[in-house]
């Protein structure tokens, strides 16, 4: 539904977005992920048809987005929910936008009050809303004219972690309807209990993508041994390094199972033994996309 080749984007001699390429599938929703600056938003610009591409393309439902008739119906859109019209209510910016997609405009109530805004909400100008609201109200204008496709950037910014939850749950039930949901983020913890899918970016580039399950059992083994030296004897006739934490645990990119049968040969014993998981990707995504100065995005 989604199919991007080959994007880039050069401003003067930097490249924001360097030759992207992925897909996103009918009934999944696949995590867009990437610190402050690494290309998301341009990215999805470019799929919008909002910034022409130096290089590639991108096509939604088949087609390049400009080329979408009443794109609405087709393409849900949220890339900046403080880009609505300040002096409008909810109500008025959801009538304006079913008219413009050819609606009745009789579902804007039912439609503001599934993204969790009363009546009194819907009453009230966008400029009195709280982040959050802006972002319940434009997840309401991408979803208005039932859509296949969502394209959501940063969708979770300004929601409290109810919010969050609820979001999920929306997109969740979207995809397993038969909807294709991009949505970006630079915290992996908001898209991980989401996606199916993972694309994680960085300067520009696509650092690592794939089913997020199998990102997850290639994330690695934390290890504990109660010699730590000899196991690193053991690591290095494997070929393989191994990432101290503090608390004694090594993280290593091996399958536990290669892991433990090393050790036992070497005669190293092992306390604990397990796959690194969500904490694993954790530490791959933060390794990828460079490390210390993003400890923001483990939060
Ligand atoms: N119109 C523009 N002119 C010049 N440089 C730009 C322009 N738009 C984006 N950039 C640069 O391109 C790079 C990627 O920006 P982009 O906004 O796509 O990143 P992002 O991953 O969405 O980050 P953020 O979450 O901070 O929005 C940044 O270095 C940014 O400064």
């Amino acid at each position: 539904m989604i199919a991007v080749e080959n994007l880039t984007k050069r401003y003067g001699d930097q490249r924001a977005v360097d030759d992207v390429s992925f897909t996103c599938e009918p009934g999944t929703v696949t995590g867009f992920l990437g610190p402050n600056g690494a290309g998301k938003s341009t990215t999805l610009r470019m799929i919008c048809g909002l910034t022409p591409p130096s290089a590639g393309s991108a096509t939604v439902c088949g087609r390049p987005y400009r080329q979408l008739g009443n794109p609405g119906r087709h393409v849900g859109v949220l890339l900046d929910a403080s880009a609505q019209h300040a002096g409008r209510t909810g109500r008025e910016t959801l009538a304006l936008a079913a008219l413009t997609m050819g609606l009745d405009t009789g579902r804007v109530p039912e439609r503001l009050a599934r993204v969790g805004l009363d009546a009194t909400a819907g009453k009230r100008r966008v400029r009195a809303y709280s982040l959050g609201m802006r972002q319940r109200l434009g997840l309401a204008y991408a979803m208005l004219g039932d859509p296949a496709v969502l394209i959501l950037d940063e969708p979770a910014n300004g929601l409290d972690p109810e919010g969050i939850y609820w979001m999920r749950g929306l997109l969740r039930e979207f995809a397993d309807r038969g909807g294709t949901v991009l949505l970006s983020s630079h915290l992996l913890r908001e898209v991980e209990a989401v996606a199916d899918r993972l694309v994680v970016i960085g300067k520009g580039r696509i650092l690592t993508q794939g089913d997020k399950n199998e990102l997850l059992s290639a994330a690695g083994t934390v290890v504990r041994p109660t010699d730590p030296a000899a196991f690193d004897a053991v690591l290095r006739t494997m070929g393989l390094t191994g990432t101290r934490s503090a608390d004694g645990t090594v993280l290593v990119p091996a399958e536990p199972e290669a892991i433990a049968r090393a050790a036992a040969g070497a005669g190293v014993v092992l306390l604990e033994l397990r796959p690194a998981g969500a904490g694993g990707l954790e530490e791959m995504f933060l390794r990828l996309t460079g490390g210390a100065e993003l400890e923001e995005a483990t939060r």
